[in-house]
């Protein structure tokens, strides 16, 4: 992390914990945002006006955050006007980098070497993680917003003079029942998963993961009466957060963070959906196994050995479904 502007190589997975062992997740800093006329948003400053080419978004394909605002890219069309830039998978005492991993970018076209070069760039006293996603103003050569909660919802409505209103991820009349749920889920499954993974007690991983298969169980019962959504026939923001947690599980939330009570695919309404969404246009793009499981097991911290599991695999892998092209990067 970076302590007034310097990076320390003291990383530890675990962010913060409080007196009872509980993981507890940073709050992010940079939360300015992008309007279609460059007014300020709902938080930070204004100048950041909606213009193609101007913007680069940062994403570790493992990283089920960045992942959200990939597949928000990928929903409103926005793929060609914002340039994406893909980082290592594994954390490295420099934290993320670019380079040496297939899928991944080679370089920073802005010239970093790690990510939280671009940290100190916007701030050279910057205390705190250096995360993705980082969504950046080439223009201004700033930090717009490392908050993925943000990017999604300003991607959602600020470039619809280029792209037409596409999907709307946000609607008003669901807006109030959509915060509720991002919140539920937030807390017992997105980041209860990593709860799970990161406790240093007995006592807080088991608080966590009955959490998690908890809120499992209740999606599963939303989801059995047939509905495509979580909203039914809409799909919001809530299932660009459901899904990331989903597409990881099996593959890193299971084995590494200790969430085996069942695997997914074990559930079926959930299972189904996953796929579903897994088949939207240009969503199997944005999710890339081989970084995902690299990016999870190579947390020293949770497996010293480094020694990436082979499965899960075989006719129950999600990934194989007919008429979707998944790629492993
Ligand atoms: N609040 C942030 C959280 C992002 C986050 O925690 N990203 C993790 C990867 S999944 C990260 O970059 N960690 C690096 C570190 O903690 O040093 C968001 O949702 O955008």
């Amino acid at each position: 992390m970076l302590v007034n502007g310097i990076w320390t190589e003291r990383w530890q997975p675990v962010q913060g914990k409080d007196e009872q062992g509980r993981f507890i997740r940073q709050t992010s800093s940079f939360r300015h945002w992008i309007t279609p006329d460059g007014r300020p948003g709902p938080t930070g400053h204004g100048g950041f006006r909606a213009e193609p080419g101007r913007y680069r978004l940062y994403v570790a394909y493992i990283c089920p955050w960045a992942s959200r605002t990939l597949m928000a890219l990928a929903l409103k069309g926005l793929r060609g006007l914002i340039d994406v830039i893909v980082v290592n998978p594994r954390l490295t005492d420099q934290g993320w980098t670019f380079g040496g991993f297939a899928g991944a970018d080679d370089r920073d076209p802005g010239g970093a070497r790690h990510l939280h070069q671009l940290y100190t760039r916007a701030d050279p006293h910057f205390t705190g993680r250096a995360t993705v996603p980082v969504l950046w103003d080439i223009h201004t050569d700033t930090l717009v917003n490392n908050e993925s909660a943000d990017i999604v919802r300003m991607l959602n409505s600020a470039f619809s003079a280029w792209t037409g209103p596409g999907p709307d991820l946000y609607p008003p009349d669901l807006a109030g029942q959509i915060d509720a749920l991002n919140d539920d889920l937030y807390h017992r499954l997105n980041n209860g998963v990593y709860q799970a993974g990161f406790a240093s007690s007995q006592q807080a991983y088991e608080e966590a993961y009955d959490r998690v298969f908890a809120c499992l169980d209740e999606l599963e019962s939303r989801l059995s009466d047939g509905r495509p959504y979580l909203f039914g026939d809409r799909l919001t923001e809530s299932d660009l957060r459901l899904f990331v947690t989903l597409v990881r599980f099996d593959a890193a939330y299971h084995g590494l963070f200790k969430c085996n009570r069942n695997l997914l695919a074990a559930m079926p309404a959930l299972q189904a959906y996953l796929l579903r969404i897994l088949a939207l246009e240009g969503i199997a793009d944005t999710v890339h196994l081989d970084h995902i499981k690299a990016g999870y097991y190579s947390i020293k911290a949770l497996n010293p050995g480094g020694i990436v599991p082979a499965g899960p695999g075989g006719g129950s892998s999600p990934f194989t479904i007919p008429g979707v092209s998944f790629h492993d990067h």
